[in-house]
């Protein structure tokens, strides 16, 4: 993408963002409001920007006519995530597999594949209304990738999940991560540090920082900032030498090289 702008009515979500997302599991991470969502709601072409050009798989989305054939490659869990509770979840997995215009005699193996993954193999003929708020944040798990999309957007997919549900989520993003392109919004720097391949810092509208969750705790534990995990410490990290460039660049640029290199003059470079 480049130039994006969101706006919701007054608010400006998103400025001048210029991204890109390969192959691999990339975190979005930033504070309340920071335009996360707003971010993944044009990937997923359920908003439009207000400017910019955004490109998935080749095709302009901002031409209606191509975004069909986008949509047949993505996935997408939604942070608010509507379901129908009569429904069971073989129900509900297949349905979103025939909105996604996937190939009648495909459906079954692929619901009940998709259900495996997500470990509700034995919940697949119980109605989602009977099932817990975990189980149902496993359910759009299972809906969003029963099409093996290409490209595969999760908002905040891990809030409600157990420890053990985590864990084992983590590891199919990065089965999914080794073939197809996942943007995954997160709070929890556990995702981020065992699943995530690269870090996109978000914060009011802007990129502050792109890097690996590796050079993020570097810059962590160079700079010193408050936090209980590396990542953490990068996080507050990235977003004061963001918030205060001015300050960062007079003070404490020449003795933090890591700090600066994976800044890229096209995002977080110009993130102002
Ligand atoms: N429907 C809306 N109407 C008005 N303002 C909105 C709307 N949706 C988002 N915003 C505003 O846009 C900005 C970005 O919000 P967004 O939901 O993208 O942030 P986020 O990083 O996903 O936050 P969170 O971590 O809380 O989920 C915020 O200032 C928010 O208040």
């Amino acid at each position: 993408m480049t130039g994006l702008r969101v706006r919701h009515r007054r608010t400006v979500a998103l400025d001048s963002v210029d991204l890109d997302f390969g192959t691999g599991v990339h975190g979005l991470l930033g504070p309340n409001g920071a335009g996360k969502t707003s971010l993944i709601r044009v990937l997923a072409t359920v908003a439009e920007p207000a400017g910019g050009r955004v490109e998935i798989l080749g095709h302009d989305i901002g031409d209606h006519r191509r975004r069909g054939a986008v949509r047949r490659h993505l996935g997408y869990l939604p942070q608010d995530f509507g379901y129908y509770p009569g429904f069971t979840v073989r129900e509900f997995v297949a349905y979103v597999a025939w909105l996604k215009e996937m190939p009648a005699d495909r459906v079954p193996a692929a619901v009940e594949r998709a259900v495996a993954r997500v470990g509700l193999a034995d919940r697949i003929d119980a109605k989602v209304r009977g099932l817990s708020g975990g189980m149902v944040r496993r359910v759009g798990i299972a809906q969003a990738v029963v099409n093996d999309p290409r490209v595969l957007l999760l908002d905040e997919p891990t809030a409600g999940l157990d420890p053990e549900q985590r864990v084992e989520f983590r590891e199919l993003l990065r089965e999914l991560g080794a073939s197809s392109t996942v943007v995954v919004s997160t709070h929890l720097v556990e995702d981020v540090a065992a699943a995530c391949t690269e870090v996109t810092l978000v914060d009011a509208g802007r990129i502050a920082y792109r890097g690996t969750p590796a050079s993020l705790a570097a810059l962590g534990e160079s700079a010193g900032g408050p936090g209980d995990h590396p990542i953490e410490r990068g996080y507050t990290a990235a977003l004061r030498a963001h918030r205060a460039p001015d300050e960062r660049t007079e003070s404490t640029t020449r003795t933090e090289p890591a700090a600066r290199t994976d800044r890229p003059s096209a995002s977080g470079g110009t993130a102002r």
